[in-house]
Formats: C-alpha cells, structure tokens, sequence
C-alpha cells in the first residue's frame, strides 16, 4: 500500500481509491432500492466515481503546484482577472454550486507576478474539493498574499448552490455573494478601485 499523502489540508488523507467509490454508488443505488446490474446501470458506479475523482482533483494539487511560473516584470499595480467560471460540491449535500470568481492582486514590491491562466488554475485547485463558498473565497486570497507575496488581494464569488435550488428549500436563481480582501487592498480608495472593475 502506498503511504498515506496529506495534501489538503483540513483533515484530508488518501488518494483517490476508484474502486472503493464505485462500490460506494453501487451501495447507493442498491439502498433506494435499484437494479445496479440492470442495463442502463451497469457503467454507473465507474462514470460517477470517475466524475467525482474530475469534481474532486483538486483535493490532489496544492496551490503551489500552480502559481509556479512568476515573472518580475516590474509591475506593482492591480491585475484582476473577471469572471473565472467555477463550479465546486457543497461539502454539506456534495451537491454542485457554480458561478463565476473575481481575483485581482497587488504584486510584491519587487513586481512578481504570475501568468493570469494561474490565476484560474488558483480558482480550480480550491473549487475542485468539497467546500464552502465562504472557505473557497478566503483561500483563494491567502494563497495569492503567502505564495506570491501580494501586498493585497480581492476575490470575489458569486455563486449558486444546487442544495438551494433543487432540493430543500428550492429557490432557483438565488445568488450568494462573497468577498476576502487581504493587505493593501482593505485600503477605503483601492478596495473601491477593485470593486469598481469587478461590477463594470
Ligand atoms: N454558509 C454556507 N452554507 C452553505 C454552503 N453550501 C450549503 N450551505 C448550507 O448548509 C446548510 C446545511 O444545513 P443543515 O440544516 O445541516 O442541512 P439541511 O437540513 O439539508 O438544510 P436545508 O438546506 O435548509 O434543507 C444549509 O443551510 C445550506 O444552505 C456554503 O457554501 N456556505
Ligand atoms: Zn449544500
């Protein structure tokens, strides 16, 4: 057995065992009392575990496997990047919750910054893992100021959560809203700056 890897933090230990997640969809299945031998089923448990280890890859990156290429490029002012599309599971009803992320920083003094693609590669390590839209926010925004060493950050998601829409309480078209903001740009001007070009 190969050693037991922690990359995810908060608690997450393993890798991907494919057929214990097949296994798993076949259980559920079995419990709300289908055939998972019928026709139709047969490939199910295989395509659902192979969509969670897709919905879930992020669990097996961390986020300085991506901000790896930076450039000094001399530049010490905002980029923000918009409407980075995200789709990312609930971890309260893994349940899927999309919309878009607004990331922007301020670089190092010394100008590091990183490829904007990064930025969206950033987005994809933190959403592909069960979560919260509130923790999704904030580690977008710590990575940027402890990997980059940005003297400030703002991401902003807005999102919808299926758990609201098609079960529960079943109020499609409702949107959350949140925002981390770190260093420089708390600043009343830049902050306003920020937000500005994130509703433009
Ligand atoms: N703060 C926050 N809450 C979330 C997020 N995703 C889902 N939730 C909420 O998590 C809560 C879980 O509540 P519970 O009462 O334990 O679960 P439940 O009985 O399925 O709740 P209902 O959705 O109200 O039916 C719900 O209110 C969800 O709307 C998220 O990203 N952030
Ligand atoms: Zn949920």
């Amino acid at each position: 057995m190969t050693d037991p890897v922690t990359l995810a933090g908060d608690g997450f230990i393993g890798e991907f065992d494919e057929k214990r997640a097949e296994n798993a969809v076949r259980e559920l299945l079995i419990a709300v009392g289908e055939d998972p031998d019928r026709e139709g089923l047969k490939e199910t448990p295989a395509r659902v575990a192979r969509a969670y280890r897709e919905l879930l890859a992020g669990l097996w990156q961390e986020p300085e496997d991506v901000l790896t290429t930076t450039f000094d490029l001399g530049h010490d002012e905002m980029v923000l990047v918009k409407d980075i599309e995200i789709v990312s599971l609930c971890e309260h009803h893994l349940l899927p919750f999309h919309g878009v992320a607004h990331v922007g920083y301020i670089p190092a003094e010394t100008g590091k910054i990183t490829g904007l693609s990064k930025l969206a590669r950033l987005v994809e390590v933190f959403a592909r893992r069960p979560q919260v839209q509130e923790r999704l926010t904030t580690q977008i925004a710590d990575s940027l100021v402890r990997i980059l060493e940005a003297r400030g950050a703002i991401v902003v998601i807005e999102a919808e959560h299926m758990c609201m829409s098609v079960r529960g309480i079943r109020k499609p078209g409702a949107k959350t809203t949140t925002s981390a903001v770190r260093g420089q740009l708390r600043d009343a001007t830049t902050r306003a700056e920020a937000m500005s070009l994130i509703l433009a």
